[in-house]
């Protein structure tokens, strides 16, 4: 992979999940730079995985060759404010935010910008990612391989047609572990009431959850449901326990949740 000097502004659980999963796969921690307001978590970035830190978004992002956006959205406006005096013609910007659109950068910046809108999610972290990415038109292909490169060292990436498209990748992927974690600490905490050891309990329920993800994985050609029914063995165990999920309308609550989660990134779009 080209090795550019990158710039994370913002040193939270993204950066750390993107950085980790870059440093793990070779690429120069040295041309690797962190800036947050605050000591504690640049100390642990640059403890853990030795790349540059400051405090100062300005001089960090002047000296690199590729941005990479990694603040709240709501901070977004201040923090781009902040570098538009930057001259950025030479410059790549990606932008991990959640519903802060391309013309919202536009006019954060107040110059013509090369902008890649990408949505990771945490897994990146350990090589497990997956990123949804969207380039603004005029991106050359240089870009975006180089961009696809940096996220696809942290797990898979799809590139999507609209910019839209990117709320329903945070939909299924961004937001998605949440749900994933949800699951398995509602099912530990049954298993903890019950009175089993708590670790035994996370250790069933993380190797089931790995297993059934990898199975779906490894086996293209059957759905999801297929799989569910080679598990579901007629007046059994399993069959019960679907039965539950069914009738509390399981699938009526996965799509509340993830209309809601879509509604609030394109809010969040009209907000920010
Ligand atoms: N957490 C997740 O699973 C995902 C988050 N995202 C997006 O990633 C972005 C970051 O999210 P997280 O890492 O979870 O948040 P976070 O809160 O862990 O990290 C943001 C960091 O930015 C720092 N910060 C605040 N003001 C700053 C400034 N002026 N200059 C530099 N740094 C500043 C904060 O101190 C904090 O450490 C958000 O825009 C979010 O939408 C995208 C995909 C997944
Ligand atoms: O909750 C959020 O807004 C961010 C975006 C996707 C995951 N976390």
């Amino acid at each position: 992979m080209t090795q550019k000097k990158l710039c994370f502004i913002g040193a939270g659980n993204m950066t750390r999940s993107i950085t980790s999963g870059l440093v793990k796969s070779g690429y120069d921690a040295a041309l690797i730079h962190a800036t947050n307001p605050s000591a504690a978590k640049l100390d642990v970035l640059k403890a853990e995985l030795g790349i540059k830190v400051s405090h100062d978004n300005f001089a960090a992002a002047t000296q690199a060759d590729v941005i990479i956006l990694a603040v709240k959205p709501q901070l977004m406006q201040q923090v781009c404010e902040a570098l538009s005096a930057i001259d950025l013609s030479g410059k790549l910007l990606i932008t991990i935010a959640a519903g802060v659109t391309i013309n919202r950068y536009q006019e954060y910046f107040r110059q013509p910008i090369k902008l890649i809108r990408t949505m990771p999610n945490t897994p990146t972290q350990i090589g497990y990612g997956m990123t949804g990415l969207y380039a603004q038109a005029g991106v050359c292909d240089a870009d975006k391989l180089l961009c696809e490169q940096l996220m696809k060292s942290g797990g898979e990436v799809v590139w999507v047609e609209q910019e839209d498209d990117l709320n329903q990748v945070i939909a299924l992927a961004g937001s998605s572990p949440a749900y994933f974690f949800l699951m398995m600490e509602a099912m530990i905490d049954v298993a903890k009431q019950d009175g089993m050891d708590e670790h035994i309990a996370r250790q069933l329920v993380q190797q089931a959850a790995l297993g059934a993800a990898a199975m779906v994985k490894q086996n293209p050609q059957l759905s999801a449901a297929q799989l569910r029914e080679n598990v579901t063995s007629k007046g059994g165990t399993t069959a019960q326990a679907i039965a539950a999920f069914e009738q509390a309308d399981l699938r009526g609550i996965v799509k509340t949740a993830m209309s809601d989660c879509v509604a609030r990134a394109q809010e969040m779009a009209k907000q920010f």
